[in-house]
């Protein structure tokens, strides 16, 4: 039997969701304009679809799981489970008003009329802040809306902040951080389950090696125990002596985002002919 996934058909979510299930082994391709694809190596069947469908689809069990951003997931209120987060697809759910208009706080929103695709996540902001304004549901080019004076107002997404630059519109508060999820439906069986949990330690192998380096180093021996201070490797680092006397290669695991410090700091105790390279799987 086969577990069944949903990922968006064709959008910011596509390639990165595609890229995951490869880089977990399991052979997908994009859909093209065949919308359900068995995987030919893993017991998924993956079906691609608009990501406003996928939280219903996966409450209602037409899908065991899926990949859909926060924005969508919470604006939908449906009852599935979030697995884990997949770092990919950032972006945030913002307030936007026409550069050069004053604002202060919520209470500023106070009768104007705000455009989004978001009228749930936003009439909750609202609500929160005490404030009465007119939602107005539009389902695209939310930034278009104050200019042709549809709005006084949007509510959209945004990550550079270009789309907003472009319109004349400057960002005043952030309703939600989002990022794609992995969200299951609440009950699935023993089989199931136990796909779902191989997946679920792949992706997480994926993660933790996507999130490291592998760096090797060349050190004179009476520096080495500043380099261990500073490599603390999976368990520890590996040392080997190298032909020339006095010195020995390090090798050891540094996350990416300690990185450029690190590489500072050893170079600073006197580690010479450092390399870098990526991992491509990392089983914690
Ligand atoms: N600018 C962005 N940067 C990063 N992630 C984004 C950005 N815009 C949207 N996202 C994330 O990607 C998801 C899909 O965005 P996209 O614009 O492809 O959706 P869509 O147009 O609604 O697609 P569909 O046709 O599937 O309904 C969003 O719900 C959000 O989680
Ligand atoms: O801050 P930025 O980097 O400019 O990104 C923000 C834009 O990206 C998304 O739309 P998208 O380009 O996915 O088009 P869509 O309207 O078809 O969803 C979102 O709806 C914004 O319009
Ligand atoms: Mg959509």
């Amino acid at each position: 039997m086969n577990l069944r996934i949903a990922i968006q058909k064709s959008g910011r979510l596509s390639e990165d969701s595609i890229k995951l299930l490869n880089d977990c082994g399991i052979a997908v391709k994009s859909s093209g304009a065949k919308l359900r694809s068995e995987a030919e190596n893993f017991p998924v069947e993956v079906y691609f679809l608009r990501d406003d469908d996928i939280p219903q689809y996966v409450q209602d069990g037409v899908a065991d799981i899926g990949i859909v951003g926060e924005n969508v997931l919470y604006e939908k209120c449906k009852d599935v489970d979030v697995v884990l987060p997949l770092g990919f697809g950032r972006c945030r759910l913002a307030l936007a008003l026409p550069r050069g208009m004053t604002y202060n706080e919520p209470a500023d929103l106070e009768g104007m009329k705000i455009a989004t695709s978001y009228p749930f996540l936003l009439q909750n902001f609202l609500r929160k802040h005490r404030v009465e304004a007119e939602i107005h549901e539009i389902s695209g080019s939310v930034e278009i809306a104050p200019g042709i004076g549809l709005a006084d107002a949007v509510c959209d997404l945004v990550s550079s902040g270009s789309t907003l630059f472009m319109n004349g519109l400057q960002e005043v508060e952030t309703l939600l951080d989002s990022q794609a999820v992995l969200v299951r439906h609440a009950t699935l069986d023993e089989q199931k389950e136990e796909i779902l949990r191989k997946m679920i330690f792949r992706i997480r192998s994926v993660q933790a090696a996507r999130k490291n380096k592998y760096i090797l180093l060349n050190a004179p021996n009476n520096t080495l125990d500043i380099i261990f201070s500073l490599l603390p490797g999976m368990k520890s680092p590996t040392v080997l002596p190298l032909a020339e006397e006095g010195w020995s290669s390090v090798h050891s695991v540094l996350p990416e985002d300690e990185f450029w410090d690190k590489i500072e700091a050893l170079k600073a105790a006197g580690a010479q002919g450092i390399l870098v390279v990526p991992i491509e799987k990392m089983i914690l």
